[in-house]
């Protein structure tokens, strides 16, 4: 493993694997289903299927946060749900700013879930004049111009670029000037950043292509069962792959 490879698997700090990280928020919302149905114990099995992982695999995961379960009983829902809250930071109110406010910036913006998980949404930016005022969601469109008052006067933390690609770099940039390390970003480019910056790329539809390239395995494919050679991956399938048997 190269060095950086290295930074970015032990990222998560206290040596988690991100491919760790990445499971916890799926052990999270199986246990906050359990929790809702008031069962105070899950064995690691349970959980796992729950989970849609294999029960080794599970078990490794919760030992990263120190957490090894009764013999016989399994491990308490309620203070798992504590731990993993913890290790992913959401035992405190993250605020995040959505820049953006087409059709998917408004849906964004009117996502429940968020402020459920621990997000609040902290105001909506845009650079049209005839979006600008405009009440969404029970919040007034803020212009982008106000972009760094409205982080450095609400401590936003999480940026969301919702704007089309072309502005995306250039909003990254102004909000990475303005003290915000995490972007999730949906707009289809890649952007730069500086060491410490970190971005997520949400893209609808690579997920498309990798589910559409596990069809064609399942249905035979052109090749039978045989690996498709590598060009013949959609962008995303290998990391993909990485990511769901890691
Ligand atoms: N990731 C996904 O799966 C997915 C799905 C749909 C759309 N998208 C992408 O998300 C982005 C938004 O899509 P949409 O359908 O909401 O587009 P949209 O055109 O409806 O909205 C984009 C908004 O960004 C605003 N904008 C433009 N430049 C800006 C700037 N410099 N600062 C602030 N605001 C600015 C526009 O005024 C507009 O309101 C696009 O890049 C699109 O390709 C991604």
């Amino acid at each position: 493993m190269t060095p950086r490879q290295n930074r970015h698997r032990d990222r998560a700090g206290r040596g988690i694997p991100e491919a760790t990280v990445a499971r916890l928020p799926v052990y999270l919302r199986a246990l906050t289903g359990l929790q809702e149905r008031d069962v105070s114990t899950v064995s690691s099995e349970e959980l796992a299927a729950a989970a849609g992982v294999n029960s080794a695999k599970l078990r490794k995961d919760l030992s990263h946060l120190g957490s090894y379960g009764t013999r016989g009983v399994g491990y308490e829902v309620e203070y798992l749900v504590y731990q993993i809250s913890r290790e992913l930071g959401l035992t405190q109110d993250w605020v995040v700013a959505i820049i953006g406010v087409g059709n998917l910036g408004r849906a964004l913006a009117g996502y429940g879930g968020f402020a459920s998980r621990g997000f609040r949404v902290a105001g909506l930016l845009d650079a049209d004049e005839s979006i600008v005022g405009q009440e969404i969601s029970g919040m007034t469109v803020e212009h982008i111009d106000g972009l760094e008052d409205m982080i450095a006067g609400h401590g936003v933390s999480i940026a969301v670029i919702a704007t089309p690609a072309g502005a995306a770099q250039g909003v990254c940039d102004r909000v990475v000037a303005a003290g915000v390390t995490s972007v999730l970003n949906f707009a289809p480019v890649v952007l730069s950043v500086p060491d410490g910056v970190d971005v997520r790329k949400v893209d609808l539809s690579i997920e498309l292509q990798i589910l559409a390239f596990h069809e064609q395995r399942k249905a035979g494919g052109p090749d039978g069962f045989a690996p498709l050679p590598p060009g013949d991956a959609p962008p995303g399938a290998a990391q993909y792959v990485e990511r769901v048997e890691a």
